[in-house]
Parts: structure tokens; C-alpha cells; sequence
């Protein structure tokens, strides 16, 4: 694969650049057969806020089992996972799926959406659900679905949207409760070539207007150059591992 690492600017003395997301000689192990597959070995990244990062490397690499650990989803066999400065190793899962449901969107590739739910549902029934109050919930819900382009379509259902639309929806929805970290599993797998590109410039637009912490994983190194900045996967060790103080090497 022909990617150029690109650099992410290094902070500048008395910068107040923050790092809603560091991860510090991270190891995954998987129990397989008799013994353990390691399906991320010792990596380090740390992703500044307002910055994006591509994600890429070959089938098995470890890319999808970085994320899984960067969203608190899996915790890890070693290493550490600070999220908007909470080292996540100390907290009980409840605490954990508090600090996910705070800092944390996750974009997965298929969106995921319940069939009978509008798009504007779709983004409230989580609040509904935990029992939070609901108008709050439905203007920044309305105000995301005008972000994301689909103000006209908030009492369509699934159905009625197309598959670039689905996945703005899944966006919109991710960003509901204000996350400090973005995660983005392959957001433009399913998807044609010009939705693709809207959906990578949207998440560029989203990052920046939000000051959130992106990684996103990609098979499409043609919108890497919409990216800060591209870490490379192999054998579950980053090649181009992005270190404290928030560049590439
Ligand atoms: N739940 C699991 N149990 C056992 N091994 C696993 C599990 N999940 C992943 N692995 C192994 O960990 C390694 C990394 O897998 P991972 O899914 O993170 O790779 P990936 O780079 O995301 O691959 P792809 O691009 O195909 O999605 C692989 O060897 C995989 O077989």
C-alpha cells in the first residue's frame, strides 16, 4: 500500500491543544485454541482534539480490535486507555459505560437503525430510554439532523433513506451526547464513490466544528488526504504510531 504518513503539527510551547484520546503500549490478546492471539501489540496513539486520523492496513491487522479498545467497548490485556483524561484501567464497567456514553460516539459501518424508528427517533430513543428528558434531546436532535443535511427528512424512517443518508443519520446520532472521541469503522463501505466522499468530508466538517477527536478506519486511501494524518496497521503494531505530543514518526 502506497500511503505517506502525513504529520500532525506538534503543539507548540504553551499550546492548549488537549488529547481526548490516548492509548499508551496497548496489547489485546485473544484466547485461541490452546493459546492467545496478540491482536494489538504494544501501541501508542494519542489524537488531538479538532485533528482526524486515517486508519489503515491489511485484513486482520488489528485496526477494528484498536477501535473496539479506544471506545472502552473491550478492555485491554495491557496498556492504557485515557479518555478526556480518565484512565480507564481504574473504573468499574458501569463507570465505563457512563464515561462511553459521555465521551464517546461510534460510527460503525452498517448504521444499524431500528426499522420502525424515524431519523429523529433514531437519535432520541437512547435519552428516551435512560429515562432523560426529552425536549432538549429533540432540538440538539433536530439541530444535528440540519448539520448532517437531512432537516427535511427527520420523520423518515430507514426505508425511505438512501445509504449515504442512512450513514448521516448514524453520524448525527453519534454525536448526540457531545463526544469528545470519535471512532469510524469503514463509514463508506456500502457506499458509492461520491456519497462516499460527502460522508468523509462530512466527518472532516464534524471534527472540526466540534473539536472531537476522529479516528477513522478506511480501505479508501484516496480520502486519506482529507485526514490530519494516517497510522498504518500490521500484525497488531501501528507502523507509523502516532506518540505523545500528537504526531506521527
Ligand atoms: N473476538 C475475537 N476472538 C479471537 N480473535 C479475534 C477476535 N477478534 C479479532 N481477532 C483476531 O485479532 C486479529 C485482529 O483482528 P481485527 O478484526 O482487529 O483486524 P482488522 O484489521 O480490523 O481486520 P479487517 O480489516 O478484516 O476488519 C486477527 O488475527 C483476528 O483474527
Amino acid at each position: 500500500m502506497s500511503v505517506t504518513p502525513v504529520l500532525i503539527p506538534t503543539p507548540t510551547a504553551g499550546s492548549t491543544l488537549t488529547h481526548p484520546v490516548t492509548l499508551t503500549n496497548v496489547t489485546l490478546e485473544y484466547p485461541d485454541g490452546g493459546g492467545t492471539v496478540k491482536a494489538l501489540d504494544s501501541v501508542s496513539l494519542q489524537v488531538p482534539a479538532g485533528r482526524m486520523v486515517s486508519l489503515v492496513g491489511p485484513s486482520g491487522s488489528g485496526k477494528s480490535s484498536l477501535l473496539a479498545v479506544a471506545a472502552t467497548l473491550v478492555r485491554p490485556s495491557s496498556g492504557d486507555v485515557v479518555i478526556d483524561g480518565t484512565n480507564t484501567a481504574g473504573l468499574k464497567d458501569k463507570e465505563l459505560t457512563a464515561l462511553r456514553r459521555e465521551k464517546v460516539g461510534i460510527i460503525f459501518q452498517q448504521p444499524n437503525l431500528l426499522a420502525s424508528l424515524t431519523a429523529v427517533e433514531q437519535l432520541i430513543i437512547g435519552h428516551h430510554l435512560r429515562g432523560k428528558p426529552l425536549k432538549a434531546a429533540r432540538s440538539r436532535a433536530a439541530e444535528l439532523l440540519d448539520l448532517v443535511g437531512l432537516a427535511a427528512s427527520a420523520a423518515k424512517r430507514p426505508h425511505q433513506l438512501s445509504g449515504g443518508q442512512r450513514q448521516r443519520v448514524n453520524i448525527a446520532r453519534a454525536l448526540m451526547g457531545s463526544p469528545k472521541v470519535l471512532l469510524v469503522d469503514e463509514p463508506t463501505a456500502a457506499l458509492d464513490h461520491t456519497r462516499s466522499a460527502s460522508i468523509v468530508g462530512l466527518l472532516r466538517r464534524v471534527t472540526d466544528e466540534f473539536q472531537v477527536a476522529t479516528v477513522m478506519v478506511t480501505h479508501d486511501t484516496e480520502f486519506v488526504p482529507l485526514t490530519d494524518a494516517v497510522a498504518v496497521m500490521r500484525d497488531g503494531g501501528l507502523t507509523a504510531p502516532v506518540l505523545p505530543g500528537g504526531f506521527l514518526t
